[in-house]
């Protein structure tokens, strides 16, 4: 592929156009002296030559040295030339028309001459031609011809003379620039001596030298040479022409300057195109731009400005590239550009659509989350108000349980047993919160005495009743209260029926232990969601003041700390009532039971079963703790009624001592005095956080209904009355207190005691009794007046009035 192929203009013309361009350039101070001198020289030598061969006469009018016109006017004749040639190649040219001798004789002498200058000239450059040699324009000769190529065609002729004197020995060469080419017709240049003659001769010459020797200097000649054929003269005829003036030494800087020019040229030529394409684009732009929006109105604008770049580079190719050769070239180039676009356009199309699914899923991301934080602030009050309501929920449950009184004293009474349902029962009547019991005379002057408590069972209700009452008492442990509930009563009354069951367990017959234990585990899974809780047990037995772990055989030292008053017992943890129900049965396997004459399955011992409950609140990680103890105790049975010896006596001792402490324990508490006397048994001791202060305590009392039992049963309702009664007596107090009866009657004490002090002449004592071995209610013992405390005064002392106002005062204060 040439060079013109690929490049948009004709290398050709560059070469053409370089030393027109840069013809200044070229033609610098040196190289045109030296140009000049060199030529003087060829000159001369070809003048040197000319009148050498045809001697001083033919060459008179021809100087030595001459200059550039002389030299062209002494061979315009075209004799000189011709009688030269004719020298050299006899015949060459048949006739040389001579010079008039005397110019003047001939009237038409210019006319004449000129004609005989042509003919000459003529026949000589057909000659040479025919040669081979290289020749001129026969208007060189003129004036402002070119004198270098007549120069160059002389030395040809010259170098052919010589290769012919030296026996025409090997190939005749050329020495001077240009190369001979082979001999033409002589018919061909057979033309009139005319103008039109002279522009056939230009024209119609066919051999490529003619072109190459044109003069290029004449304008408009040369640029319609170029033009007529549709292309331009070959880059080898101009190099040629360029350099046959040249000598060999010179053509290599001659050409290495030529070929430097005519890269700047093209450098040149192509930064100008590419400046002309330019103001194309932009003319076009607007246009493509505006096709591509209507187009594809979705496509960013990068993507639109590309594609119509593509699109006026196709144009530009289009534009030119006219030629069909570099069409089909073209439209593979655009056929693979189209493709490009195409693959361009689905690119677009597939980021578009992306781009458009993205900014969907982000719009729908941010409408989630902003719908998701409202749900969630909504969930958020809505979870602070549900812990409000179930926190308010729950101090209003144990207000309630509060009003309820802290201590509460139930009773039970056990049906008959077995073939005894004939028996007469000292029990008369039972209602819900008293219960009456006949008494012979040998206890009471009265028939029938009443006791009242918080709740009294009769001997037909179930356990699933005796539950109920408690189990508000179960939830309080859950919302971190300590609970303690007691079976007390005589030896084979029902505690451990009350409080397990008996030996055949079944839905009806399960005692509170395992009601509440069922009740704590299902409780504690309805609200996992709000508190998580963690559930161990304990199973304690104290026997003869001594605390055992049943859970383990190792003895328990005493201690409190945490709430958990034995913390070297075996604490277990339990998920479930079945866990606890084994621990439990663990547990009554170990603990001791002895035989005695009123039971022969008694309890000599307390046992206690503590589940200990530790929650912690989801959301505020709050932990609280409550606790429930639920303790058999020992039977309460007097000791010389149980005809007790030895071991046994001791053991029921144990047992009312430890009794007769908790008794005093609660009594203490419900009274509200600064000191409470934990100390006095070990029960008590173990117990000793779980009882007092916002603890509950729960006291079943069991009664046995036989007649045989009355005295254990009375002894039983005293007990119970006294702890009952101190938290009834305490409202009935202040009842007592308001009433306007009870005001005058203390006004009557106090003017009483005013009147002992006058007459024993020291102030009354009215002392808060602190005998605890009395069974009298505390508040009773604290008005009593004790012999000791009258000074020298007994009772028997005073007045029936005075006795009889202090009875009524007591009967008041007991039974109101
Ligand atoms: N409410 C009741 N209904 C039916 N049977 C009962 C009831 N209370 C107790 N009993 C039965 O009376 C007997 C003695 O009861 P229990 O063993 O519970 O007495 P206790 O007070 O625990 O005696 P101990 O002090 O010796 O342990 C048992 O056979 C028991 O099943």
């Amino acid at each position: 592929m040439g060079t013109e192929q690929l490049l948009p203009f004709s290398v050709v013309s560059v070469v053409e156009d370089v030393p027109e361009n840069h013809g200044g350039r070229l033609s610098d101070v040196n190289l045109a002296s030296r140009k000049a001198e060199e030529a003087s020289l060829r000159r001369y030598e070809a003048t040197g030559w000319l009148r050498k061969t045809v001697g001083v006469v033919g060459g008179k009018d021809l100087p030595a040295e001459p200059s550039e016109e002389d030299f062209r006017l002494g061979l315009r004749s075209g004799i000189i030339l011709c009688n030269v040639l004719n020298r050299i190649q006899p015949g060459a040219v048949p006739k040389v028309v001579e010079a008039p001798n005397d110019s003047v004789l001939i009237p038409d002498g210019a006319a004449l001459s000129v004609y005989q200058y042509f003919e000459n000239v003529r026949n000589f450059l057909v000659a040479m031609e025919e040669m081979g040699i290289p020749t001129f324009e026969a208007s060189d000769l003129e004036q402002g011809g070119k004198s270098s190529r007549i120069v160059n065609c002389v030395l040809a002729l010259k170098s052919y003379a010589e290769w012919k004197q030296g026996g025409e020995i090997g190939t005749w060469k050329y020495g001077g620039i240009g190369t001979p080419k082979p001999p033409t017709s002589a018919k061909t240049v057979l033309k009139k001596i005319s103008e039109p003659f002279m522009k056939s001769l230009r024209t119609t010459t066919p051999s490529i030298d003619r072109d190459v020797m044109s003069d290029h200097s004449s304008n408009s000649d040369s640029g319609q040479d170029r033009n007529e054929g549709g292309s331009y003269p070959s880059l080898h005829s101009l190099v040629r022409e360029y350099l046959c003036d040249k000598k060999p030494e010179e053509i290599p800087i001659f050409v290495e300057s030529l070929l430097s020019k005519v890269m700047e040229e093209c450098e040149r030529r192509m930064q100008f195109q590419n400046e002309t394409l330019k103001p194309t684009e932009e003319e076009n732009v607007p246009c493509e731009v505006e096709c591509s929006i209507s187009k594809a109105a979705s496509v960013d604008e990068d993507a639109q400005d590309l594609q119509s770049r593509e699109e006026l580079q196709e144009a530009s190719y289009d534009k030119h590239n006219g030629h069909e050769e570099s069409s089909s070239r073209n439209l593979k180039t655009r056929e693979l550009i189209q493709q490009q676009n195409r693959s361009i356009q689905e690119l677009k199309t597939i980021v578009y659509e992306t781009k458009s699914g993205m900014q969907f899923l982000q719009k729908r991301y941010q409408e989630d989350i902003i719908y998701l934080s409202k749900n969630l602030d909504s969930l958020s009050s809505a979870a602070s108000g549900y812990h409000k309501v179930i926190e308010e929920n729950r101090k209003l449950y144990n207000q309630v349980q509060d009003l309820k009184g802290n201590i509460r004293v139930y009773c039970r009474v056990r049906p008959f047993l077995g073939d005894q349902q004939s028996h007469n029962s000292s029990v008369s009547n039972v209602e819900e919160g008293s219960i009456s019991i006949l008494t012979p005379f040998k206890y009471s002057k009265e028939e029938k005495k009443t006791f009242n408590f918080n709740r009294a069972f009769g001997p037909s209700a179930t356990q699933a009743e005796v539950f109920s009452d408690m189990q508000p008492l179960v939830r309080s442990v859950l919302d971190g209260y300590n609970v303690c509930i007691f079976a007390y009563g005589q030896t084979g009354s029902g505690k451990t029926h009350t409080m397990s069951g008996p030996d055949e367990l079944n839905e009806e017959t399960i005692g509170v232990n395992y009601r509440a234990l069922r009740d704590l585990f299902l409780l504690s899974e309805q609200r996992k969601d709000i508190i998580s809780y963690d559930i161990s047990v304990q199973m304690l037995e104290i026997y003869n003041e001594q605390v055992r772990d049943l859970l383990t055989i190792d003895e328990i030292r005493n201690s409190s700390q945490n709430g958990i008053n034995v913390p070297e017992a075996s604490l277990i943890p339990v998920s479930s009532t079945s866990d606890v129900i084994s621990l439990m049965n663990l547990g009554h396997k170990n603990r001791a039971v002895g035989s005695t004459a009123m039971n022969d399955r008694s309890s000599r011992s307390h046992s206690c079963l503590t589940v200990h409950v530790q929650g912690k609140y989801s959301t505020s990680g709050t932990t609280i703790r409550g606790s429930m103890h639920l303790v058999d105790l020992a039977g309460s049975e007097r000791a010389d009624k149980s005809e007790a010896r030895g071991d046994r006596l001791k053991e029921a001792q144990h047992i009312n001592k430890s009794l007769s402490a908790l008794g005093d324990v609660i009594a203490s508490l419900a009274s509200k005095n600064a000191h409470v006397p934990y100390r006095n048994s070990k029960l008590t001791q173990l117990l000793q956080d779980s009882l007092g202060g916002q603890a509950k305590t729960l006291m079943f009392v069991h009664i046995s209904p036989e007649l045989e039992a009355l005295g254990e049963t009375l002894s039983t309702l005293k007990f119970a009355e006294r702890v009952s009664t101190v938290e009834l007596g305490a409202a009935k107090v202040n009842k007592y207190n308001n009433n306007s009866d009870v005001k005058e009657l203390k006004e009557q004490i106090a003017s009483l005691k005013a009147a002992m002090a006058r007459k024993d002449g020291e102030p009354g004592r009215f002392q808060q009794s602190s005998n605890s071995s009395s069974h009298e209610s505390p508040k009773l013992k604290s008005y009593a007046f004790s012999p000791k405390r009258f000074g020298s005064k007994t009772p028997r002392d005073y007045s029936s009035t005075e006795k009889n106002s202090i009875k009524a005062e007591k009967k008041k204060l007991r039974y109101t």
